[in-house]
């Protein structure tokens, strides 16, 4: 498995947990920013983040920043993005298990480390079912480019 991580400002301290996590996991796993505190803009994360698990680089994406919102916004712009925000486990298993999620988004100034850890085990743990989910699935990327 292979995982891309980003977040902003306000999630780069939740994002280095996260990392560290995923690497103690032996999880392949590819950091792309931010890496301080400086103020940036959440799209450029997840463009970056999200055009790489599109083109099929990684697996599953993960992108945290203040709330986890904005950035899970802007990922879900791009198309082939089913993009998640999960603040418990059970929304982080079922986005997998029914909405073939592909990023998992989180929020620094939400939860804490503790908790993120969990759900991002949950998210990775958990498969798509697939059968009447995958219709609806199929729906979902039927709206794209449509409107
Ligand atoms: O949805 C957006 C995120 O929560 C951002 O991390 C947040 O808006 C950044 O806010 P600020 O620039 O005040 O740190």
């Amino acid at each position: 498995m292979k995982i891309a991580i980003g977040s902003d400002h306000g999630g780069v301290n939740l994002k280095a947990k996260v990392a560290d996590h995923i690497r103690s996991r032996n999880i392949e796993l590819v950091d792309f920013g931010t890496f301080n505190q400086d103020s940036i803009d959440y799209p450029d994360v997840s463009e970056k983040v999200g055009v790489a698990v599109r083109n099929g680089e990684f697996d599953f994406g993960i992108l945290i920043c203040g709330t986890g919102i904005g950035i899970g916004i802007a990922a879900n712009k791009i198309s082939g993005i089913r993009a998640a925000l999960c603040h418990d486990t059970f929304s982080a298993t079922a986005s997998r298990e029914h909405n073939d999620a592909n990023i998992l988004c989180m929020g620094e100034r939400v939860i804490g480390p503790g908790l993120a850890l969990d759900i991002v085990d949950a998210f990775l743990a958990a498969e798509f079912l697939g059968g009447r989910h995958a219709a609806r699935v199929d729906k979902i990327n039927g709206l794209e480019g449509k409107y």
